[in-house]
């Protein structure tokens, strides 16, 4: 069976912190690829100011150095909410051939007993819990736990720090950040 990882996110944008942990889970659990899957609506959150197509973009522009890593774009096509038991499902029918592993910081760890229909979904598919600062990686379920640096780094701070003029430089891969310029998203107004 091929090991794969996903990382599911709204990458709104997509920051270093990802990339770590995907690499960090990667290397830690012998996986081939780790497939990084945008929601089209994140179950638990108001919708993204940010377009899907933007959204993909990016991701597609921060992963593309590293040749384990893929996107999948199964959840934007299928819009709506993007419950992950509907997207393991379909991903179980359509790579039978591979056995997954769904990477989540621990914030996403704390949330876990409010996933949609989860006492289902973990019988579905692994889950890989890595540290998040402010959050606890206790949990009832039985996940994997991958130690990882801790990296105090979130898509709000970036979003934040672009509405405020500031520099997401090494924050963002560089190509996401010219991205952001190029399509002057998140108010950024490039000064210097
Ligand atoms: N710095 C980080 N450390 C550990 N896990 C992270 C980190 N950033 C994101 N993740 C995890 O990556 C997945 C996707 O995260 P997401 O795209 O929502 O980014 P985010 O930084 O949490 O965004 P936001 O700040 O908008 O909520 C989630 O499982 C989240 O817990
Ligand atoms: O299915 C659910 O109920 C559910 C609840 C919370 C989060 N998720 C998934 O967890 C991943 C990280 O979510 P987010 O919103 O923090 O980017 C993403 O793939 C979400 O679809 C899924």
């Amino acid at each position: 069976m091929k090991r794969v990882g996903i990382l599911g996110g709204t990458f709104d944008p997509p920051h270093i912190g990802h990339l770590i942990i995907a690499e960090e889970v990667r290397t830690a659990l012998s996986l081939e690829e780790v497939w990084f899957i945008p929601t089209y609506t994140p179950p638990h959150k108001n919708a993204s100011q940010t377009e899907a197509h933007h959204r993909i973009q990016m991701t597609e522009l921060a992963i593309k150095s590293n040749p384990n890593f893929k996107l999948n774009s199964i959840e934007i096509e299928r819009s709506g909410k993007s419950y992950t038991i509907e997207t393991i499902k379909k991903l179980n029918l359509l790579h039978p051939d591979c056995d997954f592993y769904f990477i989540i910081g621990a914030d996403m760890v704390e949330y876990l007993p409010n996933w949609h229909q989860v006492d289902e979904l973990v019988k579905l598919v692994q889950f890989v819990g890595v540290k998040r600062s402010g959050y606890e990686l206790q949990t009832e379920y039985d996940i994997v736990k991958v130690d990882i640096p801790l990296i105090d780094i979130s898509s709000t701070m970036v979003r934040e720090r672009l509405r405020n003029n500031k520099t997401v430089n090494y924050i963002v891969p560089e190509a996401v950040f010219a991205y952001i310029r190029g399509e002057s998203l998140y108010g950024f107004k490039q000064s210097n």
